[in-house]
């Protein structure tokens, strides 16, 4: 089932080959991060080579295999482009990665193998490709090289996200999550797992560090589908970080649905992906009030991994995400995403928390 989808679909395959590259280039990055390299950009939020490099190699497999393909990504070269240490370790990690041995399911022509490293010059040009500016028509990809640094700073959950939009309908997701256990109740269990969900043909998951057309990965790949849950089996997934998401709302929803379990905090779109495989009911992110607007490669390959596996995907009044605004999703009305059952269950209860909280303004 899955070979046949992805070899059905060039752009999967070619997202999955440029997703499995950096995540290999994340983990080695982060067994050997050194306290310089990370940078904090404008708005606070961290920033590692990692990053940079991860978006360089992703940036590089979609110019060569897509060239008239326009990106959004979330990082650009601006800040390395007066530093000069830090811009010498970004190529040499691009480069290492882009230059090993071409794998079963990738081509030399998407700019991989050896004898492909580029110049500094064309790493940061590569890296420059992320910055169009999105919109509501054509075919565009959206990037977050490191999704939730702070999480892979911390060396917990962050994901590498890539999303292919059409006409601002998302078309394709993958996720990489090197740090996913396969079970998230057994953290001795593999990790490292990928999910890919293309539109109307389904969500899957599959071993990370496999080929996706070895037979070893073929057998492990399972389709996912969001259960029916019982209210007592029911928990929120939410960001660790409180200056994502204002935490102390979830927990009145939780309390407005009767939720007893506690919620499973986890940084990055590795929530969506657990979402989808039925670990954990509902994913739930509410804005801090702060101004922040949510990026479309934060939620763009999330929602439709969700949506794949039976769930739904909306914002706090119900209405979907809008991904042909931007580089943003345009005012903040937050998230919620669960299995069909449970959407309707929370939507209300998120209301209700809302209506309470204006009431208890007004007094
Ligand atoms: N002030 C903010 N409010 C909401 N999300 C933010 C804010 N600053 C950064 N983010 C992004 O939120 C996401 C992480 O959310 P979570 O808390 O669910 O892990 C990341 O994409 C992170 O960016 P980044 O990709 O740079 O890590
Ligand atoms: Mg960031
Ligand atoms: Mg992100
Ligand atoms: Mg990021």
């Amino acid at each position: 089932m899955f070979p046949h989808i992805i070899n059905a679909s060039s752009s999967s395959l070619v997202a999955i080959a440029a997703v499995r590259r950096a995540c290999v280039l994340t983990t080695s990055v982060f067994n050997n991060l050194v306290k310089n390299e990370t940078l904090t950009k404008d708005d606070a939020s961290p920033v590692t080579v990692g990053d940079f490099s991860a978006q360089a190699v992703i940036n590089t497999i979609l110019s060569r295999a897509f060239p008239s393909d326009p990106i959004v990504g979330e990082e650009d070269a601006a800040d390395l482009r007066g530093n000069a240490a830090l811009r010498a370790r970004i190529v040499e990690l691009a480069n290492k990665a882009l230059a090993g041995d071409v794998q079963d399911g990738e081509k030399k022509e998407w700019g991989l193998g050896p004898g492909s490293e580029q110049s500094a010059d064309e790493i940061l040009e590569v890296i420059d490709r992320g910055r169009y500016e999105g919109g509501r028509s054509g075919r565009m990809w959206t990037l977050d090289p490191i999704d939730g640094t702070k999480g892979f700073l911390r060396g917990e959950q962050y994901a590498v996200c890539l999303s292919l939009i059409v006409d601002a309908k998302v078309h394709l997701g993958v996720i990489g999550c090197p740090n996913l256990p396969s079970d998230l109740s057994d953290p001795s269990s593999p990790r490292g797992n990928i999910f890919v969900a293309v539109r109307g043909q389904g969500a899957f998951q599959l071993p990370l560090f496999l080929s996706p057309l070895s037979p070893a990965s073929t057998s492990l790949a399972t389709k996912l589908t969001i259960p029916r849950f019982k209210k007592e089996e029911l928990n929120l997934l939410e960001s660790v970080e409180k200056a994502h998401a204002k935490l102390s709302f979830n927990e009145r929803v939780a309390q407005i649905l009767g939720v007893s379990r506690p919620p499973t905090r986890m940084d990055s779109q590795a929530k969506y992906s657990a979402l989808a495989r039925g670990d954990g009911g509902v994913y739930l992110r509410m804005p801090t009030g702060t101004g922040y607007r949510e990026k479309i490669w934060d939620h763009a390959p999330g929602s439709l991994l969700v949506e794949e596996a039976g769930g739904v995907v909306t914002d706090s009044r119900g209405e979907p995400l809008d991904f042909g605004l931007g580089r943003t999703l345009g005012e903040n009305f937050g998230v919620i995403a669960a299995g069909k059952e449970v959407h309707a269950e929370v939507l209300d209860a998120v209301k209700r928390a809302l209506a309470e909280e204006s009431k208890a303004c007004r007094l």
